[in-house]
């Protein structure tokens, strides 16, 4: 072996290196036998639909499909139940809906769903009252309760049964007719409030019949199968993928998940090498404070098939991003990596042009995605983390413009957002903004997360018609992303 040369890769060999955020459990034993049960039960995903998504991030990064990530930042395992999963695909749905209206190419849809439950945290404890007790970091790991923060290896086994739970909801509403173009009142426009939204999203929902009606007229959608529960297929407008991700932040988990399988091959005659599939999720990424180039979650994400994130903020040199480049995709394999900028709406300049231009010099193919959230965190006057809307859009409006000038295209966005809404069908209260225009003394009125603030029902749709309006824009071949985004957000923020 030369100096240059890794070591040999195994799903364990990720221990041997230090572990940014790990969690001390005060019983090794319990955790090891929590984590061999694990490791009997079956996959949540297979080989093929990560394999699949790769192919679909490959054509990400032609241009030729755009990539929404997004969804809760910690889930939770009280919200796997029929209403909120609903919620969250529906919204999920409806975003890429109105994407796909304006930008008219597809939208690869990859949610931080059914496992998103473990969290990095910047201060190990926290303050509260005059206790100071371990921060929470999970469910997976311990409880929100003050009182129940000692990790409990439990909560991996749970996490597993939840994700399950989540993931076999989320397959039966893809596959039984909620996904179709159809339907898309159902996924979650009566419980948008405000009437501009609903007019404007019931405008494409109307031009999305108009259109359906003429294929069918025309003969190139049958129409004739009728609906699912009556017997019908999918058919092409019922096909929807999606895909899960979340976080490779607890190892040991993700080790317990990880099966070998044989690698894709075109020729079944002959025998095919194995590869190893982490079957928790299809899409895994590492954070910003896990992603050292000699730690453990970078060690353990290079030997997964899966396709992979990399979180990049103002802290990565671009010497070390080609070096993480290097480790986790030697072959330079299409849709491999996807690097998910989060550098803050007053830092993105000073970072994003030296990334781009080291990741072009080392001929790596990536996917770029715009994170506008994680950079643009504030704590409001009554001490509760907030982002306010216009600091999301002023990020992701530099993202893409700095993508043109260097030569480059944004891919994607990564978003925290929920659909979920209360009794009285009001959304949470978490960023500030929006056409809604959501005030500091609304916070408190339906603050949900357990860790960061998400854009609610109204802001994500708001998000989702300017970056779509962006698209059309530019399709029709109107210039600068600024001057687009700014008359727009002139419209759209009465
Ligand atoms: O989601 C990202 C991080 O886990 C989160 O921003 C950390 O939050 P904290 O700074 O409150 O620990
Ligand atoms: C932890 C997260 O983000 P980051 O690593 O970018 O802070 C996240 O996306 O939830
Ligand atoms: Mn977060």
């Amino acid at each position: 072996m030369t100096a240059s040369t890794p070591s040999q890769w195994t799903p364990s060999s990720w221990a041997s290196k230090p572990v940014a955020q790990r969690v001390e459990y005060p019983d090794q034993q319990h955790l090891n036998s929590v984590l061999a049960k694990i490791n009997t039960l079956p996959p949540l995903v297979t080989p093929a639909e990560i394999e699949r998504l790769r192919h679909q991030l490959a054509a990400v990064q032609r241009n030729e499909a755009f990539l929404l990530h997004a969804g809760d930042c910690a889930e939770s395992f009280d919200a796997c139940t029929q209403e909120r999963i609903a919620a969250k695909i529906g919204l999920i749905l409806s975003f890429s809906l109105i994407l796909v209206w304006g930008a008219r190419i597809p939208v690869l849809r990859v949610g931080r769903i059914a496992g998103q439950y473990a969290k990095p945290r910047s201060s190990q404890t926290e303050k509260i009252g005059d206790r100071l007790v371990l921060n929470f970091r999970g469910d997976n790991v311990n409880g929100l309760d003050p009182n129940d923060r000692t990790p409990d290896p439990e909560r991996l086994l749970s996490a597993y049964f939840h994700s399950a739970a989540t993931l076999n909801y989320i397959r039966s509403l893809m596959t039984s007719g909620f996904a179709s173009l159809h339907h898309p009142r159902d996924w979650s426009l009566s419980h948008v409030r405000s009437s501009t939204l609903r007019r404007k999203f019931e405008s494409i929902v109307d031009g999305l019949a108009d259109a359906l009606d003429f294929s069918r007229a025309i003969g190139t959608e049958s129409g004739k199968e009728g609906p699912y529960e009556r017997g019908g297929g999918p058919g092409v407008l019922g096909q929807v993928d999606f895909f899960t991700s979340h976080e490779a932040l607890m190892l040991d988990y993700e080790q317990a998940m990880t099966r070998k399988a044989p690698l894709p091959g075109d020729d079944a005659s002959k025998p095919r090498a194995d590869g190893f599939y982490n079957t928790s999720a299809h899409f895994l990424w590492v954070g910003d404070r896990t992603r050292q180039l000699d730690g453990a979650h970078i060690e353990y994400v290079r030997g997964i098939r899966n396709p992979i994130g990399i979180k990049v903020g103002p802290s990565l040199a671009s010497e070390e991003l080609t070096k993480l480049l290097e480790a986790v995709n030697p072959d330079k394999e299409p849709g491999r990596v996807t690097l998910i900028t989060r550098y803050g709406a007053a830092k993105i300049r000073d970072h994003l042009p030296g990334h781009i231009q080291a990741v072009t010099q080392s001929g790596h193919p990536v996917t770029w995605v715009s994170d506008p959230m994680h950079g643009n965190t504030v704590t409001s006057a009554s001490g509760l983390k907030t982002r306010n809307f216009g600091t999301i859009i002023s990020e992701l409006v530099s993202c893409i413009s700095i993508h043109s000038e260097c030569g480059s295209r944004l891919g994607g966005v990564s978003l925290e957002f929920t659909g979920e809404f209360n009794e009285e069908g009001f959304s949470v209260t978490e960023c500030l903004g929006g056409s809604m225009e959501l005030s500091e003394d609304q916070l408190e009125l339906r603050y949900h997360s357990f860790c960061d603030p998400r854009l609610n029902l109204e802001q994500s749709l708001d998000v989702a018609f300017l970056v779509s309006n962006y698209f059309k824009e530019e399709r029709r071949g109107n210039a600068k992303a600024h001057d687009i985004f700014k008359s727009l957000l002139g419209s759209e923020q009465k």
